[in-house]
């Protein structure tokens, strides 16, 4: 990844002329074991091979004696006077730092890249498995040292501190889950947690609002309190504010790894409205380029750049309003001549930006532009207070710059919106570089320094900690400058030109007073460059790193109990489920077979006491007079009707069995119900009743049975008597039945040979025919006597023979037992659904559960890996010191 950085990326591309360290570009780090194995490496746009070969030379000869004078001032430790300083082996001193710088740079690059791998896996993760919240408890950490009512823009990750207020580089905070679920043993992921109620809040208490500083939810809601509105908040809502909380870090990532990979330095010259930008600008470049005046003329931003990023050639690029610049694209602005420049940053409202190509015929230790080590672009702002839109442009840009050069009048000092600005960008930057203008024009130095320094302390204490290389008081007016509007370096009104040779030495001391702050700003471009482009990549990585570890190590906690509840709830399902499964199987088995039990012995019932009450129809005692022989056929068709209805109330003594069994039966089923499904089964009704509704008569319609005259004759009781006596002859037979009332025989048998017996035998042939006759009557009137007997089982044998017809027994059995079915069937199949509902219920719980505990190893296993992952890295960031000289220099 580092090659990118290094051979592609920058500046140098742009220009179309061939350089010497565009083929320098395999290397950027140097060995740990010294810098024997140096190779070559990219660095701005002036470094040559020459210089390379110098520096290792130099390296391998003297390394540990360093450069010359760059043995720190013992008055300003940590702020080497090496560079700049040709006799003391600035090229070199500038390579040197390039090496270091482009390795610092290689670091977090490459911890950049892991960092946006960690965040985008956190991202994903997120999705399937929303990440908890923690909510914390912690220590008091005083906060740093910013302000707290801070006006002007701020940069979330700068809330932790910079680098220097060990804020990042202190050991975190303990963190301790003050509301999660953690500390109770059961507690949940997001998914699992939709089973539980109530659920347990997955964040905030407010102290997390201090602990985290990137991945912090803001959570404004009308009068809602933090506490409040997350307790208000469906945890989806909490992941997917936390999603958007990481997808800002991963652009953020994205814009610091270009910009630190950007070999160009950008140097914001900004300031009061007419304090000396344009001057103090056109002093650093010994040349007149920008317009200068004593009314406000500065309107658009010019960034001046060497023009061998222009193909060598001075000119004025005017960025057309909207225009993204691309220098090989003209239509994206309109070329001007340097001496048309004026015209186009004075009242124009064409433009907004414009750059500025110019060449710098100074060497390489004395230009800033063409310095041998970076590209470096000075951008003169308009004035802060020159009108609204134009100073919020100004601070918006200032997050793209790495530089801020904040050039104050000495005779104003500053003013608010100086103030304002110098506050947000201490946010970010850890040190500003302040030009205190115009100091010619102030009579009482020394006291005008004090007042400036107090104010810087209270503006940005890092910058006046280190005032003496970083606040300077200059008058920029006094160095002499040629080019396009002529040159300058007057100092003619300085108050104190009374003769002419004092005027020369005020001017000299002036001139030299502007080269001290010029190599100072050198030295902070070139050198502090890895605080000023780095420090704040380093400081963002190490805030996202220590949320991420946060996040993990809470989310791996909640994870791995997680893990462990789910674990044992299947220990408790899986049991449950066979014994549920096998319930179900047994318990269907058994309402079949108490189905099947009881329907049998309904029919059988039914039919065994249908056949008899049928079979015995005729021996029943009906209790109905008989009203003799003119009433014989009415008495029949009662003596049917009544038949009939005893055989019905047969049948509803059967349904009455069948209810009875019926109601044992649903009992049966309830109390299997309650056992194994569950309370809903208490509630079972059932209702014997409604049973066998249908009309009772319908047998009556159903049977026809015609009365005949033969149904009043016993016939087979009469043959049989008859055949008893065939042998005593006809006659006596018929005589026997002649006086049968007269002597009170009991059967006419009996009379006919008590009639033989008195007539004897010759008379009695003399009496066959009225003997007969005789007979005949005796018959009949014994028929007419036996109609009560006979008749019901003649009626008896008719029904029975016809409703055998109709399979009247078969067909009400099977009625009656089907009705028995169909009632116990309704509780039976609702107990079946119920078994097979808590079988199913159980069954997807456990695979619920199953898939939680896949998730839960998933995100276990993947948090721990974020703790250990986002450990190391943070590690390897704080690793990068930035503070260390390089190799080669000492303090
Ligand atoms: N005496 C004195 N005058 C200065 C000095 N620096 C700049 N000036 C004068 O101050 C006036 C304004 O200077 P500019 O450089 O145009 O100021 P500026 O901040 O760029 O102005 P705007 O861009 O319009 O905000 C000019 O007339 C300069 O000659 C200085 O050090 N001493």
């Amino acid at each position: 990844m580092s090659e990118d950085y290094f051979s592609g990326k920058g500046k140098a591309p742009m220009s179309s002329e061939p350089r010497e360290s565009d083929d320098k570009s395999d290397s950027n780090n140097l060995p740990a074991d010294g810098p024997s194995n140096i190779k070559s490496m990219t660095v701005g746009n002036g470094l040559t091979s020459r210089h390379i070969a110098h520096v290792q030379n130099m390296l391998n000869n003297e390394y540990d004696s360093g450069y010359g004078g760059s043995i720190a001032d013992a008055d300003h430790p940590g702020m080497s006077s090496a560079v700049g300083s040709p006799q003391h082996g600035q090229p070199q001193s500038g390579a040197i730092h390039q090496m270091w710088y482009n390795q610092q740079m290689a670091s977090l690059s490459r911890s950049i890249g892991k960092a946006l791998e960690l965040l985008k896996g956190l991202r994903e993760m997120n999705e399937s498995w929303p990440a908890h919240y923690p909510s914390v408890q912690r220590a008091d950490v005083s906060s740093p040292e910013r302000p707290q009512s801070r006006p002007g823009l701020g940069h979330a990750y700068s809330t932790m501190g910079d680098v220097d207020n060990n804020g990042p580089e202190a050991p975190p905070p303990q963190l301790r889950r003050a509301m999660t679920s953690l500390e109770a043993n059961d507690a949940e992921s997001s998914r699992a947690a939709e089973n539980r109620v109530p659920e347990p809040p997955r964040l905030v208490t407010p102290q997390i609002a201090q602990e985290f500083s990137i991945l912090k939810l803001d959570l404004k809601l009308g009068a809602l309190s933090q506490v409040e509105l997350v307790h208000s908040l469906e945890k989806n809502s909490i992941a997917s504010l936390l999603d958007g909380k990481i997808s800002t870090s991963i652009k953020h990532l994205i814009s610091l790894r270009d910009r630190i990979s950007d070999t160009a330095s950008k140097v914001l010259i900004t300031g009061d409205l007419n304090a000396g930008k344009s001057t103090f600008c056109n002093a650093l470049l010994r040349r007149k380029v920008l317009p200068e005046d004593q009314q406000p003329c500065t309107s658009i931003f010019c960034e001046v750049l060497d023009a061998r990023e222009n193909s060598n050639v001075e000119e004025v690029h005017a960025v057309h309003n909207g225009s993204v610049y691309d220098r090989i694209d003209e239509s994206t602005y309109d070329v001007y001549s340097l001496q048309e420049l004026e015209k186009i940053v004075v009242d124009n409202d064409k433009y907004t930006q414009c750059k500025v190509y110019v060449k710098d015929s100074r060497t390489i230790d004395e230009s800033l532009l063409n310095n041998g080590v970076v590209d470096i672009a000075l951008i003169d702002a308009p004035g802060l207070n020159s009108d609204t839109t134009k100073t919020t442009a100004i601070f918006a840009r200032q997050e793209e710059i790495d530089v801020v050069v904040f050039v104050v009048s000495a005779a104003n000092h500053f003013t608010q919106s100086a103030k304002e600005f110098i506050w947000a960008a201490a946010a970010e930057k850890a040190y500003i570089f302040i030009v205190v203008n115009g100091y010619d024009t102030i009579r009482d130095k020394e006291r005008c320094k004090k007042l400036v320094l107090d104010q810087v302390s209270g503006l940005s204490p890092r910058t006046h900690k280190e005032s003496d290389e970083l606040v300077h008081f200059v008058s920029s007016n006094a160095v002499p400058v040629g080019g396009p509007g002529g040159s300058g370096g007057d100092g003619d009104d300085d108050p104190d030109d009374g003769d002419k040779g004092k005027g020369k030495a005020d001017a000299a001391d002036k001139v030299r007073d502007f080269e001290a702050a010029e190599q100072s700003l050198r030295r902070f471009v070139l050198e502090k460059r890895a605080r000023s482009k780095l420090a704040p990549a380093r400081t963002y990585l190490l805030n996202i790193l220590n949320d991420v570890h946060t996040l993990a190590s809470v989310n791996y906690g909640v994870a791995q109990s997680e893990l462990d509840r789910v674990r044992r709830e299947l220990k408790e399902i899986e049991p449950q489920l066979d014994s549920s499964r096998k319930a179900r199987n047994e318990v269907s088995d058994q309402i079949d077979h108490n189905i099947e039990e009881t329907c049998k012995e309904v029919y059988d019932n039914t039919r065994s006491e249908l056949t008899s009450s049928i079979e015995y129809a005729g021996n029943y005692s009906y209790d109905l007079p008989y009203p003799g022989l003119f009433g014989a056929f009415q008495y029949a068709e009662d003596l049917k009707a009544a038949m009939l209805s005893h055989i019905t109330q047969t049948v509803a003594k059967c349904e009455d069995f069948a209810r009875a069994k019926s109601v044992q039966g649903v009992n049966a089923t309830k109390q299997l119900g309650i056992l194994h499904v569950g309370d809903e089964f208490k509630n079972l009704k059932f209702l014997p009743d409604v049973m066998f509704q249908r009309k009772k008569d319908a047998l009556a319609r159903q049977v026809d049975i015609p009365t005949e005259l033969w149904d009043f004759v016993d016939w087979t009781t009469l043959l049989q008597r008859q055949e008893k006596f065939a042998g005593t002859g006809m006659a006596l037979t018929v005589a026997g039945a002649v006086v049968p009332r007269m002597i009170g025989m009991s059967s006419w048998v009996d009379q006919a040979l008590m009639a033989t017996r008195l007539v004897g035998s010759g008379n009695l042939r003399t009496l066959v025919i009225p003997g007969l006759l005789v007979a005949v009557f005796a018959a009949s009137a014994y028929v007419v006597q036996q109609i009560p007997n006979s008749l019901p089982p003649r009626l008896a044998n008719k029904i029975s023979a016809q409703l055998a017809e109709l399979d009247y027994v078969h067909s009400n059995s099977t009625r009656i037992a089907t009705a028995v079915r169909r009632v116990l069937r309704v509780p039976a199949d609702n107990l079946r659904v119920g078994l097979e509902q808590s079988v199913k219920e159980l069954g997807d719980r456990r695979e619920e559960t199953i898939k939680v505990k896949g998730e839960s190893e998933r995100a276990s296993k993947y948090f721990s890996n974020l703790v250990r992952s986002s450990e190391s890295q943070r590690n390897d960031v704080l690793a990068i010191d930035l503070d260390a000289l390089p190799h080669g220099q000492v303090q």
